[in-house]
């Protein structure tokens, strides 16, 4: 088991060296904490397991992982680059300090302002689309621009069937045997390409998939290079890496498949005559998914047909096991360590039948009132909660040390009705 539990001298789970069940009890649940020394440390090992074997690398934080202000400072702070993927990430990234060189824009399906929007804010382009290409042209403050193309490589892997994004099933990015006339289409519109990107999917443990992209995105660029007459400023292999979300999975050996990777990219530079570009991967998942753990206090023990803990967390809180059948290890906060004595349903408060963390869960005795933690609760979690039933979403607080933070306010039923408005007519 990869998960590296601590607990404090009362037996209860330490998140950042705050004792969890404290925390629930001093801020309420549902409660997401974050360490913030877990994504700073996240952030160093990854980093420079790649920067040892290739020193001109650069790091994009996908960051509609979490994009909470907090999270982006502390990536900001460690020198991380932005993955953004709507005008609203920009947005939050240049108020979380990012420079626009820092941000890249990888928009799918994106609407004329949106295109606008980023050319005025000023960020990178990397464009999904020949229609992007042709509607970017027609904005006059785009004439010249430095862009770059994401290439769908025709490989893809994932944790699930909806989040694998290379292939021939997938929407995202040009195909890869368009991509010198689609280079070539560009300069002739007046754009300086300096960039080639691929982003095959999230939550992968296998370098094999991976590695099979770099090679297939390499020899794109050296067709693109040799056909097209592109210099590569940059070539960015998108996010994907995994973690362990199972207590049989184990971690990525992140210095091996840095290695691997470097040398591949390293002979393929050399084959095709391409320079030193900067090497650019944008992690999302690895760097902030382990950093979280979702509070939640059992309300209900119900033995019905079958056995359920019912907790005040929901889909609407953590979506993952929901969509896509996602495994999130559940401990209880009070004895993080105990044996499973039972299995038992742990279901959320949604008035959903698939509204269920997990089915059939060994676990310890578990009362009312217990407080579980739900781990690796960092990436794609409070980014993708909702209102749904009409609960306000949950506080977040950050740690440091033992040190607490509330980097969001829980929000109140006023948030339930911001921006509704009720006809006149219909209050008389
Ligand atoms: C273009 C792009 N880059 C990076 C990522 C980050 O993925 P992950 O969180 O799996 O690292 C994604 C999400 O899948 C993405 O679409
Ligand atoms: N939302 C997905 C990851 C999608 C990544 C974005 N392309 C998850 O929770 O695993």
């Amino acid at each position: 088991m990869d998960f590296d539990l601590k607990t404090n001298e009362k037996g209860n789970l330490k998140i950042g060296e705050a004792d969890a069940v404290d925390l629930a009890e001093r801020f309420g649940t549902p409660l997401y904490v974050i360490d913030e020394n877990r994504i700073r440390d996240n952030y160093k090992r990854l980093y420079n397991a790649f920067k040892d074997y290739y020193p001109n690398f650069k790091m994009f934080y996908a960051c509609k992982a979490n994009t909470n202000l907090a999270v982006m400072k502390i990536l900001e702070n460690e020198g991380s680059g932005i993955d953004a993927v709507s005008p609203g990430e920009i947005y939050t990234s240049l108020l979380a300090g990012f420079e626009p060189e820092r941000i890249l824009y990888t928009g799918n399906n994106v609407t004329d302002e949106e295109l606008k929007f980023a050319v005025e804010s000023g960020v990178r382009l990397n464009l999904d689309s020949i229609s992007q290409l042709k509607r970017l042209s027609k904005i006059p403050e785009a004439k010249g621009m430095e862009i770059s193309f994401r290439v769908n490589p025709m490989v893809g892997a994932g944790h699930h069937d909806h989040c694998i994004t290379g292939g021939p099933l997938s929407k995202f990015g040009i195909k890869e045997e368009e991509a010198v006339e689609v280079y070539k289409m560009a300069i002739e519109l007046g754009f300086k390409p300096v960039g080639i990107h691929s982003h095959i999917g999230s939550g992968i443990l296998d370098p094999e998939p991976f590695m099979l992209a770099v090679r297939t995105l390499m020899d794109t660029a050296g067709k693109v290079h040799k056909e097209a007459g592109v210099e590569f400023d940059f070539i960015d292999f998108g996010g994907g890496i995994g973690i362990p979300y199972t207590p049989e999975e184990s971690k990525l050996d992140i210095n091996d498949f840095a290695e691997k990777i470097v040398d591949l990219y390293k002979a393929k530079l050399e084959e095709y005559d391409l320079g030193t570009p900067t090497m650019c991967i944008e992690p999302g998942r690895y760097l902030v998914g382990d950093a979280s753990v979702l509070l939640t206090k059992v309300n209900t023990i119900k033995q019905s047909y079958r056995k359920f803990a019912g907790v005040d967390a929901g889909f609407n809180t953590l979506l993952r096991p929901t969509m896509y059948g996602s495994y999130h290890h559940i401990v209880s906060a009070s004895t993080p360590l105990a044996e499973s004595t039972q299995t038992i349903d742990i279901a959320g408060d949604v008035c959903e039948s698939g509204d269920l963390f997990a089915r059939e869960r060994p676990m310890p005795e578990i009362e009312e009132g217990d407080i579980l933690a739900i781990l690796n609760a960092g990436a794609y979690a409070f980014s993708m909660a909702s209102q749904y039933n009409s609960r306000p979403k949950p506080a977040e607080v950050l740690v440091n040390n033992g040190e607490t933070d509330v980097i969001r306010e829980r929000e109140t039923f006023a948030d339930l009705f911001n921006k509704q408005n009720v006809p006149v007519r219909l209050l008389k």
